[in-house]
């Protein structure tokens, strides 16, 4: 008999084997809700074989400029490192509210969200502190509406093996957790004047398929009009990472359809690696990835994401 099927008979649940072995490091930072393990050394040594396959261009369509790598994350490590990311990463539900001429609504993010960077003008010093780019002086708390988070080492190795693959640099991580098959994202694209120009953003995936669709914006009619180009759907599996380049933002949308089905029960994990410009950048990504609200983290014996306790603070005068 399987353990499995003896497990159920018995009513016994017998803590599964976790898939990675703990690093007892840890990256620490002020601005973290708590610390973030280091990247499991089994999982650092395996990416020396990332990427797992050659990228494939995706450049058959009108404006659309892709690298698809299927999978970019050797298959041996994809679930551990989902499982790794999930368990150690503080995760978030936005909610913001918006206003349509006299009207406000509010909009539940309908994903959990994480982010981690500081544009172009600022970076971490060896110490953890945020400082101006150019001058290396201490940046006033003042200069951001946000507190930047530096990226945590698990990140930061997965980043720079993204930029020599890729041949570009990266200044922030967004991390999209999709729960199950009702967690989405809508038909949107990257295309913020604070990434600059024509920008290019890696985009890995981890965990349940999730089907990636992508459509050309709307051409206007004219005499210079032509055809909008077929849809496109990538069935985005675990270790597959997509670079969008050149004109992709500018010219497409894309989305994560909610599903139906038991793979996407699984949950998703997406991380996307892009370059912010410029102040605004900064602000805009931790206003809608992180936000104002409490925050949550798996719990593998729930198997769910459940809200953090906020910590009780004792004033002793
Ligand atoms: O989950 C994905 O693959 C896409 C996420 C995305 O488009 C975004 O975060 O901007
Ligand atoms: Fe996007």
């Amino acid at each position: 008999m399987k353990r499995g099927a003896i497990d159920s008979f018995f009513k016994l649940s017998i803590p599964k084997k976790p898939k990675y072995e703990t690093n007892t490091n840890t990256s620490s930072h002020p601005s973290y809700p708590h610390p973030i393990p280091y990247l499991p050394t089994d999982f650092q040594d395996q990416l020396a074989f990332a990427p797992a396959e050659e990228g494939k261009p995706i450049n058959d369509r009108l404006d659309l400029d892709l690298v698809y790598y299927q999978p970019y994350i050797p298959p041996s490590i994809a679930s551990g490192v989902f499982d790794f990311l999930r368990q150690e990463l503080p995760f978030y539900r936005v909610q913001y509210n918006i206003k349509r001429g006299p009207v406000e609504t509010q909009i539940n993010t309908p994903r959990y969200t994480t982010v981690f960077g500081v544009d172009e003008t600022s970076r971490f010093n060896e110490s953890g502190d945020l400082v101006d780019s150019k001058s290396g002086k201490k940046v006033e708390k003042s200069k951001y509406k946000c507190t930047p988070r530096p990226l945590p080492q698990c990140l930061d190795y997965l980043r720079k093996l993204t930029e020599g693959t890729t041949n570009e640099t990266y200044n922030f991580c967004l991390v999209n957790y999709y729960a199950d098959g009702k967690d989405s994202i809508s038909y949107h694209s990257d295309d913020e004047r604070f990434l600059g120009p024509d920008p290019a953003i890696a985009s890995f995936s981890l965990g349940a398929k999730r089907d990636f669709l992508m459509k050309h914006k709307p051409i206007p009619p004219g005499p210079e009009a032509v055809p909008e180009p077929k849809q496109v759907k990538l069935p985005l599996g675990s270790g597959d990472m997509v670079l969008m380049r050149g004109k992709t933002q500018g010219m497409w949308l894309h989305s994560i359809p909610k599903r139906a089905g038991d793979e996407v029960k699984k949950g998703r994990i997406n991380i996307t690696f892009r370059k912010a410009l410029v102040k605004g950048g900064t602000e805009n990504y931790y206003q809608y990835n992180v936000g104002t609200g409490g925050g949550f983290r798996w719990s593998a014996r729930e198997k769910m994401m459940v809200p953090k306790k906020d910590k009780l603070i004792l004033k002793l005068s």
